[in-house]
């Protein structure tokens, strides 16, 4: 089942063409996260999505509803949560009394102490909003995005401003929503998080869906070359390797490209050992995540208005480059 459809979502502002014909859809009870640049318009497109800001061009169907539409986009409130950049709050209430004052709005609202428990902020449930630090400020957003119980949660870089630990405890919260069966759109600028959590991504860049697939696939990932690195043994030469390197060095490593290295690793360190010696700092790599986000979202700074519209020919073979 589809729990968001968008096609061919346009929305300018002024002259700012920022939406120029978006498309994806995401997947009931899958975690689907929107990646790009500053300014791409990821939030724009979130906004649209909660019936929060209004479209110019394009379909869109969120739960089987239409968010333009006044009466579907009151249904929806009900149906989604949302954890947003900048959530207004009473700083005078306690934790406990704005999540319970914001489970009043739904129906059928997830026990106040558990969702508490949930985000971690057990300890902090009688502190007032104002005194939170700024992660735990953060928490509570989350609180406030999952006490209503929804269907579909938005998430907008929902761990900005996190510790390394309570990330962590974000992403185990994130995972427990997805196995009870909540959709999941999200937001964030961090890869290792997108590594962890989403089962499938799309990158916005230039007003387009440039890139989509999933975290192990985005950008042809999974079939770019793997890198073997090491440094040469003292004594030998480039030219002694039973394999040739495609690069010569780099920095004092020589460097490898392969599709598959299973083959040249053994010829490598057999060839070695013959001689009584070893591969110093040997490394076998494919590009990370990151690096390939970074490629596709530097790719289209360079040209973005060429890029746009032929933007996987444009763009240089990342598994050699
Ligand atoms: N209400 C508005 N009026 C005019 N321009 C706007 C408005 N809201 C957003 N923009 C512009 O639209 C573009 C997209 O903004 P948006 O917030 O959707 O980007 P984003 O991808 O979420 O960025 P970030 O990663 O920085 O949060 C930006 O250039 C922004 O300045």
């Amino acid at each position: 089942m589809t729990a968001v459809v968008v096609e061919g979502l346009q929305k300018t502002y002024g002259s700012h063409e920022v939406l120029r014909g978006i498309d994806f859809t995401v997947t009931e009870g899958e975690i689907f996260a929107l990646l790009g640049p500053n300014g791409a318009g990821k939030t724009t497109t979130l906004e649209i999505l909660e019936g929060f800001r209004g479209r110019d061009k394009g379909r869109v169907e969120v739960l089987g509803l239409d968010p333009g539409v006044p009466g579907d986009s009151r249904q929806l409130r009900e149906r989604m949560g949302l954890v947003l950049q900048d959530i207004a709050v009473e700083p005078y209430l306690s934790v406990r009394e704005t999540i319970a004052r914001n489970a009043g709005y739904y129906r059928a609202p997830r026990d106040v102490d558990e969702v508490i428990e949930l985000v971690g902020l057990r300890e902090k449930r009688a502190a007032k909003v104002k005194d939170l630090s700024g992660g735990q400020k953060r928490r509570l957003d989350l609180a406030l995005g999952v006490v209503g119980d929804p269907q579909l949660l938005f998430l907008d870089e929902p761990t900005t401003g996190f510790d390394p630990s309570a990330r962590r405890s974000a992403w185990e919260v994130v995972r427990d929503l997805r196995a009870s069966g909540t959709t999941i759109v999200l937001t964030t600028h961090y890869m290792d998080e997108v590594q962890a959590l989403a089962d499938s991504v799309a990158v916005i860049a230039d007003g387009r869906i440039v890139e989509s697939g999933t975290p192990a696939t985005l950008g042809g990932r999974d079939s770019a070359f793997a890198r073997i690195r090491f440094e040469l043994p003292p004594g030998t030469e480039v030219s002694d390797l039973p394999v040739r390197a495609s690069t010569a060095t780099e920095g004092a490593l020589v460097t490898i490209e392969v599709e598959e290295p299973t083959a040249v690793l053994h010829s490598l360190t057999d060839w070695a050992l013959r001689r009584g010696t070893t591969l110093q700092r040997l490394t076998v790599e494919r590009p990370s995540l990151e690096d390939v986000y970074l490629e596709i979202t530097r790719s289209f700074e360079r040209e973005p208005s060429q890029q746009s519209v032929t933007a996987r020919g444009h763009r240089p073979n990342r598994s050699r480059s």
